[in-house]
């Protein structure tokens, strides 16, 4: 059986993203929206990513961007993946992945089981899919809120891509959400921070820790 995957998303501070790496969390999530209070520019993403090793993937996460944009923050050679959060067509996720490179992650957003059924139109496109909870419409963000979705809606879906759970994980709920659903990739924000955009060091901790029991 091959290892849980571990994102810890919208890090922004060096001690923080030391605490993730310390914790064998596999996956770092940089959050590039401004209207988040995790929003780091490139130069910072920069910085925060100098001193991590290879093997620990770094995420961007966007919400419909420009290839300017794009092309700003691949221009850092910081990154491994991008996740798309916003309402990027299949056409659009094929065009990114190609054009710039990198593995290319789909967000999508889940409150029925349509949306899970729905999200096969990205199979070819994505590399990989990240089930999160639906934000309600006129939300701030499109993720990132500690929302989450009915985890039984996931039970028994055939996934013929590589995908994550996201949306409300935290520590004490995040081993019943991988029983549940068998995620082989975990994403959390809200659940390992103090406030929005703080994150806590212990409670990263204690999230690997939870997830990985
Ligand atoms: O985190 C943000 O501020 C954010 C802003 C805009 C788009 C996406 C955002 N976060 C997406 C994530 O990857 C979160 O980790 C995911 O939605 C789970 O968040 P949470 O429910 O808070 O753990």
């Amino acid at each position: 059986m091959s290892r849980l995957a571990i994102k810890i998303c919208g890090l922004s501070t060096p001690e923080t993203v030391g605490a993730a790496m310390r914790a064998d969390a596999t996956h770092l999530g940089f959050v590039h929206f401004p209207k988040s209070p995790r929003h780091i520019e490139a130069d910072q993403l920069r910085a925060l990513t100098a001193p991590v090793p290879s093997h620990i993937h770094r995420v961007a996460v966007l919400v419909d961007p420009t290839d300017e944009v794009l092309t700003e923050l691949t221009a850092t050679d910081a990154l491994t993946a991008l996740q798309l959060h916003g309402k990027e067509t299949p056409e659009r996720v094929a065009i990114i992945r190609q054009r710039f490179g990198l593995s290319v992650w789909k967000a999508i957003p889940v409150k029925t089981r349509a949306d899970i059924d729905a999200a096969r139109a990205y199979a070819g496109a994505a590399d990989l899919l990240l089930f999160d909870a639906k934000t309600p419409d006129g939300a701030a963000l499109p993720g990132g809120m500690g929302l989450r979705f009915d985890w039984t809606l996931l039970r028994g879906v055939p996934i013929s891509v590589p995908w994550g759970l996201s949306g409300g994980l935290g520590i004490d709920n995040v081993a019943e959400a991988i029983r549940i659903t068998g995620a082989p990739l975990v994403d959390v924000s809200s659940g390992v921070e103090n406030a929005p955009g703080i994150k806590s060091v212990d409670k990263i901790m204690a999230f690997c820790n939870a997830a990985s029991s």
